[in-house]
């Protein structure tokens, strides 16, 4: 699955055939090895101060460096393309370069760092999920809909993904049991009362979407598997579902995670690359656990302007 996401990850917006499929390369392997590197130093703080993890550490950056040279090569490749008036594909890739290169050389290579990370792997478990749960629920898989509105197509328009509802829901259901990335946090700029619990200015606040989509006061039943939910007539879950998080730093791919039948959403690929860096940034910005730890409460999310 993470190979599959990989390929339409840098197809679209690269516009590069990795051949994932018939070659094996190193390069799924370095994302995966960026990512451990990534939750580890997370899970513990003095994680690269350990002489034990020095190999380990070196890997990460061996892997970083892969993506970030392959990166360089495919940006290189097709600028002079483009300064060889080439035919090149119009792809994301395209845009930015055509938008102002020297402004945003560095941001494209961070880009391409993010792009291949969080929307490989976050779509590719989320898929994972989905057809795990299929395989429990072959009630669902009996559903039409996908035959009737694909039916023998090889080609699978904007507007046919559009009408795929049910198969929309089924994918907002796994994302409730199983949101790919559990949650998020905010750190707060000034002192605030939430749910009436006092959070000092400064401590940081996670919001497990997780916990939010499997608690039985926000979903009847909440650890089954029902697409229903998400019928379009049913009553919108506020505030205790966002697996995409909520306000002006949500996840900046989500329209693209959930490719509709309108325009619109192929629209925000450019908005998308060009606020990238920034997200990035904030990835790595150190935790404060001791914060955290001091004021580990559990509020409504409703309640919580942060966001
Ligand atoms: C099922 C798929 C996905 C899920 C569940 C998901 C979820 C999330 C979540 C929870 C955040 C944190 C936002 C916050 O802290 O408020 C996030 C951030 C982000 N996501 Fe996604 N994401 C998905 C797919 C993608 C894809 C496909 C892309 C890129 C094409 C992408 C790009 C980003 C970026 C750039 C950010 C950082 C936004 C910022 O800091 O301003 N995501 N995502």
């Amino acid at each position: 699955m993470n190979v599959c996401c990989l390929l339409d990850n840098s197809q679209v917006a690269f516009g590069v055939d990795l051949d994932l499929l018939k070659t094996s390369t190193p390069f799924p392997k370095a994302i995966e090895t960026c990512l451990k590197g990534m939750v580890y130093s997370i899970e513990d703080i003095f994680f690269q101060f350990n002489p034990k993890n020095r190999p380990f550490i070196k890997e990460v950056r061996e892997a970083c460096r892969l993506l970030r040279t392959t990166g360089a090569q495919w940006i290189h490749e097709r600028k002079t393309a483009m300064e060889n008036g080439d035919d090149v594909p119009k792809d994301i890739l395209t845009q930015i370069i055509k938008s102002n290169f020297a402004l945003f050389e560095i941001n494209v290579m961070i880009n391409f760092s993010i792009y291949n990370i969080l929307g490989q792997e976050t779509t590719a478990n989320q898929l994972a999920f989905c057809i795990m749960e299929l395989a429990r629920h072959p009630t669902i898989l009996e559903k039409q809909e996908v035959d009737d509105v694909i039916g023998l197509k090889l080609d699978i328009s904007y507007d046919d993904l559009g009408q795929l509802i049910y198969l929309s829901q089924v994918l907002k259901e796994t994302l409730r049991i199983y949101p790919t990335a559990p949650g998020t946090s905010r750190e707060l700029p000034e002192d605030m009362v939430i749910s009436g619990i006092h959070i000092p200015g400064g401590c940081i606040c996670i919001f497990s979407s997780y916990a939010t989509g499997r608690m039985e006061k926000f979903f009847k039943d909440p650890l089954t598997f029902d697409p229903d939910r998400f019928h379009p007539d049913a009553p919108k879950p506020y505030y205790c579902y966002y697996p995409f998080s909520l306000g002006p730093r949500s996840c900046l791919g989500q329209n693209f995670a959930q490719v509709r039948g309108d325009k619109t959403s192929i629209l925000c690929y450019p908005i998308l690359y060009f606020s990238y860096y920034s997200g990035f940034f904030r990835l790595f910005l150190p935790l404060n656990f001791f914060s955290i730890l001091s004021t580990r409460k559990t509020v409504e999310v409703s309640k919580c302007s942060a966001l």
